[in-house]
């Protein structure tokens, strides 16, 4: 049985004794939830080695093998409850959430070297967090602190001999180079297969009772393939980069090959190219040297691909197959990580789908700083230049918080209840602020957990328009949480929009085609964006017309965690389609470019979370005043906690500060 308590109780409780400036207790505890975390691990892979596939058919197969994976955990690990955590707590483990924790806490015990290592593997992981950026540049300039000091304690083996074989490689210093990349290329195989094998196992299972057994197991099956598939995103970190594209299997052998020539090893060599051609079975390059080694070895080929990556690429590929199969057939959505996958493979009628896919995430980098984010529509599926739809910006649950504190609000009877819309006789609109929301939970009319959600989720979709659009510091110009109702018994034969045709920042001239940056409109305003928070009504798409406002250029349906940005723009003339039955509600944000123009109600609201929470929310003014105070003040900040000092523009920054319990509500609003 996992002799530790389970992870989440252990970060949860270090946490807890984090706030109360207890780092000895915080610091044991942290320790302890990594620890549980790789017991876990450990015993759900001997119990992946454990369970064959017994059984003829594929469903006996994949019963008979989950039901001997559930009982050998259990055997091992005690009740699933116990340990199974829950995928925002997933989350959090792997973005090594503990270890942003640790790094303050190694430093108030006056541990330079552990806190400066603590927070460079946290910063490894979260590269896009401004806050640990500055940090670790900070502990850079401390002494105490060595070069050494900057190592990542979570670190797979495989990585550090890759990288001590890339230095080696470049003295020429070849026989060891290449002894150590095949070492390397050997622990990563393992790595990944492990990663693949804790695929299978138990998990969260949703009312299965009434469904047809086939089809829970198709799922299941889907959901256990999409995991291994997306192993090979795990533990390719470069340092100080974000992921990394590049197929690790594919740079080994890259680098093995050129090793081995060099060598004058050509059967090691052609055993390399004839490897790679799995990956890319039309490659002249590759083909062309593999005919020259054949030369070098008087007419003998040179053999075969290595046995263990020839497995590897035709299980990967099965695998790929089967997901763009159900992609076509049963509308599951799969984003291939990888980028050798044959065209072959992919069903005709999703190629182009794929390929613009691709095309998008090369454009992109494919790394926006939110792991869940995806790039559902680029600019150019959206016949645009600046506009974009994202989808998994907030997860279920939290749509649901969001759609329960405009409820609330509205039930509250205070200012925000419903009122007939100004755009349409058919439907009602209600509204609610960032700061009415934070108001109405200092005085307990609303969960205060939802408040600040809505403020944490605003500044989600504020850094990502700035990440996405490239552009300067954005600032909050407005900000509220809307709802249009349709109004029942209203709806027969209505011509109207629920949000007739306009742009953001300019006077919309549809017979001119042109749009004039002057009052009324919001002329500071630079972008937009809505964030929906459900799909349950009728109507209510979201358009994007020419300045005609007639020519419809895009369109969108709303559903949980899209969002979709856009520059204000005539560029970017809009509307929404009648809501004829139901409540549409969404998260409006206007953003400017000019700091003068920032709205006074986003500082009143910080303020206000901060009263409540300590210190550690903030927005991006602080996070800039503090990257200048750090200049001047050095590390000392900290102990005296100016204002900026403990604060980030990330909730995922814990507070390094002892006073104020904060109420262990959800365990996310804590990180
Ligand atoms: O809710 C939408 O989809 C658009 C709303 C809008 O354009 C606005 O409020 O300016
Ligand atoms: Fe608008």
């Amino acid at each position: 049985l996992l002799s530790l308590q389970p992870a989440d109780l252990l970060l949860w409780d270090g946490v807890a004794h984090f706030s109360r400036g207890d780092w000895y207790g915080a610091r044991s505890r942290l320790l302890g939830s990594l620890q549980s975390l790789r017991e876990v691990r450990g015993a759900k892979l001997r119990c992946g080695a454990q369970c064959g596939l017994g059984g003829a058919r594929v469903e006996e197969a994949v019963l008979h093998r989950a039901e001997c994976l559930r009982a050998c955990e259990r055997l091992e690990l005690g009740e699933p409850s116990r340990y199974r955590l829950t995928q925002e707590m997933e989350r959090s483990f792997h973005k090594a959430t503990p270890y942003n924790y640790l790094q303050i806490i190694h430093y108030k015990l006056e541990e330079l070297d552990e806190a400066a290592s603590a927070a460079f593997t946290f910063y490894l992981r979260n590269p896009h967090h401004e806050q640990i950026k500055d940090d670790v540049q900070r502990y850079r300039t401390m002494r105490g602190v060595s070069k050494q000091s900057f190592r990542d304690l979570e670190e797979p083996q495989h990585m550090v001999l890759y990288s001590r074989a890339v230095s080696l490689l470049s003295e020429e210093k070849l026989g060891p180079a290449v002894w150590r990349l095949e070492e390397s290329l050997a622990l990563y195989l393992s790595a990944l297969e492990e990663c693949r094998s804790l695929c299978e196992g138990t998990r969260e299972r949703e009312n299965e009772e009434h469904r047809d057994i086939s089809e829970v197991i198709a799922e299941y099956y889907i959901q256990v393939l999409q995991c291994k598939q997306r192993c090979v995103l795990e533990d390719s970190l470069r340092l100080g980069q974000k992921r990394s594209r590049e197929d690790m299997i594919i740079s080994h052998l890259a680098l093995l090959e050129q090793g081995y020539t060099k060598l004058e090893n050509w059967e090691a060599a052609a055993q390399i190219g004839q490897s790679l051609l799995l990956f890319y079975p039309h490659n002249e390059t590759v083909q062309r040297r593999l005919s020259e080694y054949k030369q070098k070895l008087h007419g003998q080929s040179g053999g075969k691909p290595r046995e263990i990556i020839a497995t590897y690429v035709h299980q990967s590929l099965l695998e790929k197959r089967l997901l763009y199969y159900a992609m076509e057939n049963l509308g599951i959505s799969f984003q291939d990580p990888d980028l050798w996958t044959p065209e072959e493979i992919i069903p005709e009628s999703l190629r182009e789908t794929v390929r613009l896919g691709r095309e998008a995430e090369e454009q992109r980098g494919g790394d926006l700083p939110y792991e869940e984010v995806t790039v559902t529509m680029t600019p150019k599926q959206m016949n645009g230049t600046t506009r974009v739809t994202m989808d998994g910006v907030i997860s279920k649950e939290e749509c649901e918080a969001l759609l329960s504190l405009a409820k609330e609000a509205a039930g509250s009877g205070e200012r925000v209840k419903g009122r007939r819309s100004p755009h349409t006789p058919h439907e009602r609109i209600q509204s609610l602020s960032v700061l009415q929301a934070l108001q109405m939970a200092s005085s307990g009319t609303v969960d205060s957990s939802q408040a600040h959600l809505l403020y944490h989720t605003s500044e989600r979709a504020r850094v990502l328009a700035e990440f996405y659009f490239g552009t300067k510091r954005l600032h909050f110009s407005y900000t509220h949480l809307v709802c249009r109702t349709a109004i029942e018994g209203k709806q027969e034969g209505r011509t109207d929009f629920s949000h007739p045709v306009h742009a953001d920042n300019c006077v919309l001239d549809t017979e001119e085609k042109e749009c004039w940056r002057e009052p009324p409109a919001y002329v500071h305003r630079d972008y937009s964006g809505l964030l929906y928070l459900n799909e349950d009504f009728q109507g209510g798409n979201a358009f994007f017309t020419e300045m005609d406002g007639t020519t419809i250029t895009a369109e969108l349906r709303p559903s949980c965690g899209r969002l979709v940005l856009f520059s204000s723009g005539g560029e970017n003339a809009h509307g929404v389609r009648p809501v004829t039955e139901g409540k549409r509600c969404a998260v409006a944000l206007w953003f400017t470019e000019s700091a003068e123009h920032a709205e006074q109600e986003r500082s009143q609201a910080r303020a206000l979370m901060r009263d409540r929470d300590g210190p550690q929310e903030s927005t991006e003014e602080e996070t800039t005043k503090n990257i200048r105070e750090s200049g001047r003040s050095g590390r000392s900040g900290r102990e005296t906690t100016t204002a900026g000092e403990d604060t980030t523009s990330d909730p995922e920054r814990p507070s390094g500060r002892t006073q104020k319990k904060r109420p262990a509500r959800k365990f996310t609003d804590e990180l």
